[in-house]
């Protein structure tokens, strides 16, 4: 039998020591909470005005660390806020496998979060150390890797983070610098898979893997008319413009043309980026009617939602949007393609038929989903957030989702990585240059292409383009895959907005009572109508999404739903 002594050195102690407790209290009173603010740990973890952040930050500094200690791996903690305005900031965690933090562990930050003194902070970290029974003083010290964006207030939140970090005895904090934040989450994942994990080993995985799918394309398609050769992408003025040209340096076969980049003189997703494009369809700032006709792209803030858009002839027509949905589409015929050549020559016997399934929220087009429907995939919905769309694309073999605003990636499961890997060698030992062993490189190819860990503009502008050029198709010849149906995003401010409850993936409103008849007597009026509201996960408003056959209508109808939303929660006074 282990002596008890032993055990407690192995697994670590479950509790605080003096030193600890001393420690954590001393540094916390450095960070004065803000008064009258209530934080919540939202879609994308908290999001506030960068002036009031450095005491939250400070805290998911210590939660990482804690994070770090019970899973015994390595923790990312990212400082952005994505497509907020540039006074805003926001900070989330990496779990270990470079996912979203576990729901499990939200409501903790929330309580550390508005913890209202140092005490108490400690009193509550305390509980939920033995709670979860956290090995302390153990055998591996936290390691937490810290990126940011581009934004001013980084640098000092990023230093808060440290603190936090570091107010644990023992743990570790590496500044990563400035980075996307599917970088982050990419190299905590890689790290604790025990792989290379740094920012060029990123640079040289996705120019790799797309020089290999470049090499796959099929001879007959690698020519073709009409289609336009360049790319022009809108970095909002964010970290993904200058990422971009680094990768674009490594690749030379493609023609990137990056405008606001970090580099220029605008002001980070004022009047450019993704959400800014796809919500008002509208060209950002640089873009006008010389570009009409050219393939254009728009990466978010911290780029991790990717839009395609053309820009019509016309200097004040909207844009014609190739979004989330469109990509998803995309990816799925491509990767629908090559699970075919695979099966075609197997032995139903001997054969794996690979379960490949499609995730959207309700924000995805209705025709979108048609048309996946039509191609004989099976969709699946998930509430709004990619912690929710993640998760459930994780239980295919290959899972693609994407949100409407264009964040989404591709999962492919390990064990289906592995009969792969078996498969490929096979097939080329048998019939070398076969289309199945060709299919086989290509989903390898795309597994490594695709960020693995979360949603990631750059590795998803790589395989658009390569798709687009595997399938010889223009981008008008992707956008006529389906038409979407108008559509209209409102949103309202109410007194409160978490008095809307929704269910079944937030289609409907569950309190307050009434407001979902309402909603369904005036939907049912509109040809092809659909509407649903929920509460925001990242600002202080509910959103009002509404579609139907004609945009009047479509807007007639999200008009008159903000209308109730208002007469059923009571408009902001403020
Ligand atoms: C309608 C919409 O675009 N919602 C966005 C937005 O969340 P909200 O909870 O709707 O504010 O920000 C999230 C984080 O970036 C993103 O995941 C989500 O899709
Ligand atoms: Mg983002």
């Amino acid at each position: 039998m282990p002596q008890w002594s032993e055990l407690k050195k192995w697994f670590g102690s479950i509790a605080m020591n003096e030193e600890q407790k001393s420690l954590l209290l001393d540094s916390s009173s450095r960070f004065v909470i803000p008064q009258g603010v209530k934080l919540s740990y939202g879609t994308a973890g908290f999001r506030e005005d960068a002036s009031i952040l450095s005491s939250t930050v400070y805290r998911v500094g210590i939660l990482a660390a804690l994070r770090s200690l019970k899973t015994q791996s390595v923790i990312g903690v990212m400082i952005t806020a994505s497509h907020n305005k540039v006074s805003d900031n926001g900070v989330k965690i990496a779990d270990p496998n470079g996912g979203m933090l576990s729901q499990h562990w939200e409501p903790f930050a929330d309580a550390i979060a508005n913890a209202s003194s140092p005490q108490q902070l400690l009193q509550l970290i305390n509980e939920f150390v033995e709670k979860e029974r956290i090995p302390f003083l153990g055998v591996r010290p936290a390691e937490i890797l810290l990126g940011r964006d581009t934004r001013p207030s980084g640098e000092a939140l990023l230093e808060a983070a440290r603190q936090g970090v570091t107010s644990i005895v023992g743990a570790v904090a590496s500044d990563m610098g400035i980075l996307t934040t599917p970088q982050l989450h990419w190299m905590v994942r890689a790290r604790n898979k025990g792989l290379k994990a740094s920012e060029q080993d990123y640079f040289e995985q996705l120019s790799n893997s797309f020089k290999c799918l470049m090499d796959l394309i099929p001879t007959e398609r690698s020519k073709f008319d009409g289609m336009n050769d360049k790319l022009v992408v809108d970095g909002a003025n964010g970290v993904g413009g200058a990422k971009l040209q680094v990768l674009h340096k490594l690749l030379n076969v493609l023609d990137i043309e990056v405008r606001n980049s970090s580099e220029d003189e605008g002001v980070l997703n004022d009047g450019v980026g993704a959400d800014y494009v796809q919500k008002e369809k509208v060209a950002p700032h640089g873009f006008g009617s010389k570009d009409a006709g050219i393939r254009c792209a728009s990466l978010d803030g911290d780029a991790d939602r990717l839009v395609y858009f053309l820009v019509p002839p016309e200097s004040n027509a909207q844009v014609n949007l190739v979004d989330g949905d469109k990509i998803l589409s995309l990816f799925a015929v491509f990767i629908k393609e090559q699970l075919s050549f695979l099966n075609e020559k197997e032995d139903l016997k001997n054969s794996h038929k690979a379960r490949l399934g499609i995730v959207q929220t309700a924000y995805a087009n209705g025709a979108s989903t048609n048309y996946l429907k039509h191609l004989g995939l099976e969709v699946n919905f998930t509430p709004t957030g990619v912690k929710y769309l993640h998760e459930k694309a994780a239980e295919f073999d290959i899972g693609i989702y994407f949100e409407a605003n264009g964040h989404g990636t591709i999962l492919f499961s390990e064990s289906f990585i592995e009969w792969l890997e078996v498969k490929s060698r096979d097939l080329s030992s048998g019939s070398k240059g076969s289309e199945a062993e060709k299919a086989a490189l290509r989903l390898l190819a795309v597994s490594n292409l695709i960020n693995q860990a979360v949603g990631d503009a750059l590795s998803g502008v790589l395989l658009v383009e390569v798709i687009l050029k595997h399938m010889g198709w223009s981008i008008h010849r992707w956008n006529e895959l389906y038409h979407d149906l108008p559509s209209r995003q409102l949103k309202v401010k109410v007194a409160d907005r978490t008095a809307v409850v929704t269910a079944n993936a937030e289609t409907v409103v569950v309190r307050p009572p009434g407001l979902q008849d309402a909603i369904n007597t005036e939907t049912a009026k509109y040809t092809q109508g659909r509407c649903f509201v929920r509460p925001s996960g990242t600002e202080d408003v509910v959103r009002v999404y509404a579609e139907a056959s004609t945009q009047e209508a479509t807007d007639t109808l999200a008009n008159c739903v903000a209308k109730l939303v208002v007469q059923f929660l009571g408009s902001n006074s403020s």
